[in-house]
């Protein structure tokens, strides 16, 4: 459809399907895209104030060629604006902006835009189509992809939300170069945890080439489009997280409660940082359990500490967590289910598993092992 697409990955889901295009520079083609998919709509950008000192010069200028002049809203950078305010704010100013139903929300920023934007869009106007424009790694091989949308609150990540999916999701692989090396490695933890869920063929190729990704060669797009594959097997399966989509939590229980006692504060930790502390915690806590061998947690560490990430609760900046407070959040974590913890567990390298009814007792003698 669009200059310089080297991959197009397709998520499945029937009347909802949608392409995820990838390649280098082509967010000059957004606006093509658009008038392909929506040839007399208009749009409304939501991003945040770093992307927008960045690229939405280039989102823009390639709407206008198309004749379309979009609306945007520029929004805080960081966790916070994935909040109450912050969905006011966007909301109402999609109102303000007085687009109709019809018209487009465009996405363009990381993970905290996207969810942000894909929430107001599924709820304004009882509902307006969306696009996907991630810029961050992390949200080019996850969070754009599979239609979970939301908000964090004061008892936890994403307890606010809808599933909607997007239209399309455009990844230009360039805008990635512009990241900060903690956002860029943060993203990393997220496509570790594809090798991490089911595929240690991945793993061990990552092991060889998360150099190449890094430094923006053609390992970057590969890796991109393998995420964003497997993510799509999974959600074309299980839409809704009625089962086996909660494999891609792998890690994320632990972290999503660790990012909640640090109250979402991006200078100790950011979600990717807390998918990477809690993929380690989860083989540990499989370690165990008797399910799997000590020393495939050390590779597992090995791994993500060679590429900097923390892989220690210790690692975290500031004062170490209460047991309790951990578990409050644990407690309101979504898989729960009557008072017991659906958890993703692992056998081995790239084995992992939902284990339904796991004790909480045994989660937190578990933590209070590791924190004591
Ligand atoms: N919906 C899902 O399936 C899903 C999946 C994974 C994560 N998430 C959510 O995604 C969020 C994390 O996403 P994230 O890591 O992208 O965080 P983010 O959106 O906060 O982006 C990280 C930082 O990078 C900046 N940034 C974005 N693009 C940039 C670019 N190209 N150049 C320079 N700076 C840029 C942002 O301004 C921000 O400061 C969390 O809220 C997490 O819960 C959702
Ligand atoms: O898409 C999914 O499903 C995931 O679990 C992907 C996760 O990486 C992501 O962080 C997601 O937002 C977590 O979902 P939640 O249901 O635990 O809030
Ligand atoms: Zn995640």
């Amino acid at each position: 459809m669009i200059d310089g697409v080297k991959r197009t990955v397709r998520v499945d889901l029937g009347e909802r399907s949608y392409d995820i295009l990838i390649g280098r520079s082509i967010l000059s083609g957004l606006g093509e895209a658009f008038k392909t998919l929506f040839p007399s709509s208009e749009a409304v950008i939501i991003t945040d104030s770093n992307v927008a000192g960045l690229h939405l010069d280039t989102a823009e200028a390639s709407l206008r060629e198309v004749g379309v002049d979009p609306y945007v809203i520029v929004m805080e950078p960081g966790e916070k604006s994935k909040s109450y305010k912050g969905l006011m704010k966007a909301a109402d100013a999609v109102l303000d902006s007085k687009l109709e139903r019809g018209d487009i929300v465009i996405a363009l920023g990381g993970g905290v835009i996207g969810d942000l934007a894909g929430f107001v869009a599924g709820i304004v106007r009882r509902g307006m189509r969306f696009i996907q424009v991630p810029t961050t790694l992390l949200s080019q091989v996850d969070s754009s992809v599979g239609g979970k949308t939301g908000i964090n609150t004061s008892h936890g990540k994403n307890l606010i939300g809808l599933f909607n999916q997007p239209h399309l999701v455009l990844a230009d692989t360039a805008v990635l170069d512009t990241l900060t090396p903690r956002d860029f490695k943060a993203g990393y933890a997220e496509v570790a945890k594809y090798g991490l869920i089911n595929d240690p063929d991945f793993f061990e190729w990552l092991e060889r080439h998360w150099q190449g990704i890094f430094d923006g060669g053609p390992e970057r797009e590969e890796a991109i489009a393998r995420s964003c594959q497997a993510k799509a097997d999974v959600v074309a399966a299980d839409e809704k997280e009625a089962d086996q989509r909660a494999l891609l939590n792998l890690g994320h229980t632990f972290g999503h409660a660790l990012e909640g006692m640090a109250e979402y504060d991006a200078e100790r930790i950011v979600h990717g940082e807390g998918v990477a502390i809690g993929m380690v915690l989860a083989h540990e806590f499989s370690s165990r359990l008797g399910l799997c061998d000590a020393a495939v947690t050390d590779r597992v560490v090995a791994h993500l500490q060679a590429v900097g990430l923390p892989t220690h609760i210790r690692d975290i900046p500031g004062q170490l967590p209460k047991v309790d407070l951990l578990m409050d959040y644990i407690a309101q974590d979504k898989k729960v289910s009557r008072g017991n913890l659906n958890f993703i567990l692992t056998r081995g390298l790239g084995q992992s598993f939902v284990e339904k009814g796991v004790e909480p007792a045994a989660v937190r003698a578990f933590l209070e092992e590791k924190l004591g």
